[in-house]
């Protein structure tokens, strides 16, 4: 078997067209979304991925606000951007690009966002609603897997879904998502101290490989037939290395690879969230 591909480049391009669609009304009332990004130092993949946010912000007609600082920034410069950001009325919605330089306190930073400008769903009280069923922005890579999911017809309910990695960004939050009503999936937890990942692995319907080890999931990890998302990424001398060993792809029924899946995908759902919060800040959306 060959594995169907969970197209996320493709489904992202599909989304934006939809949003594009959603501005062009706000504009029409006068109303122009604005995604700002803080950029702290000068990491080449950091810069590359909030060079393609704002690609991404003017397909959709999203106004862009970029803050960048330069590596030996305070604390204290950090949070004046931050500050500034949550007063303008352009900036409908922020984002403050991770990892920050080493001696900056990220947590400080994302507690002094506006949670109602939070556009990555990680400011505490946006990740504290989540857990209480409240309405909130949801955090992109994970929204954006289910969204994948969704678009392709893979089930979700009943699901047995096994994660691979805790970081906040995917593994932390992603089974709050996935263990709602309307996902209705049950949410395997793995991570290095997981004992015998292979077979919890071989229970999975749905694997989410968002450990950050090259190759990690083999294809002897994989029940034929699963839908395998490879959301990791190493930079290696052989270059960006995925979580997921290609020889998957002849076991799983579905495979978002890396790149061209989730990476994309995310993107996606942080426009998705700039303009939620826009149509909620108007009112809500009028069609
Ligand atoms: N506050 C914050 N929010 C984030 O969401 C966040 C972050 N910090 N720091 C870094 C990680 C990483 N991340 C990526 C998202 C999309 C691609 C992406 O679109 N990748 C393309 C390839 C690269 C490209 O085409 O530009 C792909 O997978 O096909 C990559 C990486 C978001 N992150
Ligand atoms: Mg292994």
């Amino acid at each position: 078997m060959t594995a169907q591909i969970l197209d996320g480049k493709a489904t992202a391009a599909a989304i934006k067209s939809e949003l594009a669609t959603r501005v062009a009304a706000l504009k029409e009332r006068g109303i122009t979304p604005g995604l700002g990004t803080v950029l702290v130092g000068d990491d080449p993949g950091s810069h590359s991925y909030v060079r393609g946010k704002h690609r991404d912000c003017a397909q959709v007609g999203i106004a862009s606000i970029r803050r960048e600082l330069p590596a030996d920034a305070t604390q204290a410069d950090v949070e004046a951007v931050v500050r500034e950001l949550n007063e303008d009325p352009a900036c409908t919605g922020y984002i403050v690009q991770l990892p920050l330089p080493k001696g900056l306190d990220a947590n400080a930073v994302l507690e002094l966002m506006d949670p109602a400008k939070d556009a990555d769903g990680l400011h505490p009280v946006n990740l504290g609603r989540l857990v209480l069923g409240i309405d909130a922005p949801l955090p992109c890579t994970p929204n954006g897997i289910l969204e994948l999911l969704r678009r392709h017809g893979v089930q979700t309910r009943g699901a047995h879904v096994v994660v691979v990695g805790r970081g906040v960004t995917v593994g932390r939050s992603i089974g709050l998502l996935f263990t709602r009503r309307s996902e209705n999936a049950t949410v395997t937890l793995t991570h290095t101290g997981t004992r015998d990942l292979s077979t919890e692995l071989q229970r999975a319907d749905i694997i989410v490989a968002a450990a950050g080890v090259p190759h990690l999931v083999k294809p002897g990890d994989v029940r034929p037939g699963a839908a395998v998302l490879d959301v990791g990424v190493s930079r290696t001398e052989a270059g960006l290395v995925g979580d997921v060993d290609p020889g998957v792809a002849e076991v799983a029924g579905w495979l978002s690879p890396n790149p061209g899946g989730v990476g994309p995908m995310t993107r996606a759902m942080l426009l998705a969230n700039i303009v939620e919060a826009a149509e909620k800040a108007a009112g809500g959306a009028q069609i």
